[in-house]
């Protein structure tokens, strides 16, 4: 069904109850993975589990602190999870190969075609890219939230038709899911669901992020123009299944939006990358948040926070503190300043370099 899949495989999934790596499971899913392969379905795969798996290889001295816990047992624990895929990919005569990223690797536009660049040479070489943040020098505040946050920029990037995220959870529950009355959330529609109230805080056993980020992800990556599907990567043939016939599937469906263009799929992952934030006026948070593609004029502009220079990446905020989006500005601070008084200059922020929350 589905020609590009991008396919998350969070730490839960990957390990067994005492936190070291389930080769069985590992073994199937690579075995599922490999026979989309070869009916030429494009995969990309973010795999999480390096923490996990280092977990159960080495001891770590007490005093060793959390930043440097998460350095050490990924920089062993990696080594381990690539050699288990690739010996199994092997198997299947398929070739994987390890790219590791940070946040900062999709900073600019420059950075982010790099990496773009990188995952569809692999791709179109035939070769498998499984995809894990380097959390080896990832330490800064400028980390992902998790590898959910992640594989929705990458299948975003790639242009994927889905994106397929796996826990272990049958999807999101309309209640605490080990309670026997909740039920799955079938189907969510990406532009306006609130699904905060159901999710607790609670996290699974080896996870990083959280279902209600996994849920803020998959509706910001549907929107944007993928079908996203979470679903309990634990039940055999789930990704066959999920591409097959996913409507027989017990999991939630994230119906995709209209496409984004390439720039605003961009944009849309930068907010930890703006420069300067711009204050807009009462007539202008309307005008974007209505139901037409509005730009940003100077006329509802009330000023601006920090510096900026033409193409940098601004946080667009309301006068009462609301978080409106991000837009690229096309012109620099000064050139706005001076004609902040003039209703008729051209758009501060064009819609097409514009993404609203
Ligand atoms: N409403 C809900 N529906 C499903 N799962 C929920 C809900 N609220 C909290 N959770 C928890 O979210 C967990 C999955 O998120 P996470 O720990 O990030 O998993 P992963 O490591 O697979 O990414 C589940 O194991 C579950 O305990
Ligand atoms: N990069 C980390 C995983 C971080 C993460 O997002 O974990 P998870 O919530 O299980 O997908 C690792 O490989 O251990």
């Amino acid at each position: 069904m589905f020609k590009t899949i991008t396919i998350k495989i969070g730490s839960n999934v990957l390990t067994d109850e005492n936190g070291m790596l389930h080769k069985e499971r590992v073994s199937h899913l690579v075995d599922q993975i490999a026979a989309l392969h070869e009916k030429n379905k494009k995969i990309i795969l973010v795999s999480s589990g390096a923490v996990a798996a280092g977990r159960s290889m080495v001891k770590i001295n007490k005093k060793t602190d959390t930043v440097s816990s998460r350095q050490l047992l990924s920089s062993v624990g990696q080594v381990k999870l690539l050699n288990t895929y690739s010996a199994l990919f092997e198997k299947h005569n398929i070739q994987c190969a390890q790219v590791l990223v940070t946040k900062q690797d999709f900073r600019s536009r420059e950075h982010y075609l790099n990496m773009k660049n990188c995952i569809s040479t692999l791709i179109q070489n035939g070769i498998v890219p499984i995809i894990n943040e380097n959390d080896a020098v990832s330490v800064t505040a400028l980390m992902f939230t998790d590898n959910d946050e992640l594989a929705g920029l990458l299948s975003s990037m790639m242009n994927s038709e889905a994106l397929f995220i796996l826990s272990n959870v049958n999807g999101i529950y309309d209640g605490d899911p080990r309670t026997s009355n909740a039920k799955v959330i079938r189907t969510v529609d990406s532009t306006n669901a609130d699904l905060s109230e159901y999710i607790s805080t609670t996290r699974s056993n080896f996870g990083r992020g959280g279902m209600l980020t996994k849920c803020h992800i998959a509706q910001k990556t549907a929107a944007s123009g993928t079908s996203v599907h979470i679903a309990n990567g634990t039940i055999p043939n789930i990704l066959i299944d999920l591409n097959n016939h996913p409507q027989e599937v017990e999991h939630t469906r994230f119906l995709p939006g209209e496409k984004y263009p390439a720039i605003k799929k961009w944009i849309a992952y930068s907010e930890s990358f703006t420069n300067a934030e711009v204050i807009i006026n009462k007539g202008a948070f309307d005008a974007l948040n209505s139901s037409k593609a509005t730009s940003l004029l100077l006329a509802g502009v009330i000023k601006f926070n920090g510096n900026f220079k033409k193409g940098d990446l601004l946080k667009i905020v309301s006068e009462d503190g609301i978080e409106v989006g991000i837009g690229k500005a096309k012109y620099d601070k000064a050139k706005a300043t001076e004609h902040m008084k003039d209703p008729k200059y051209q758009a501060l922020i064009h819609y097409d370099y514009l993404y609203l929350f």
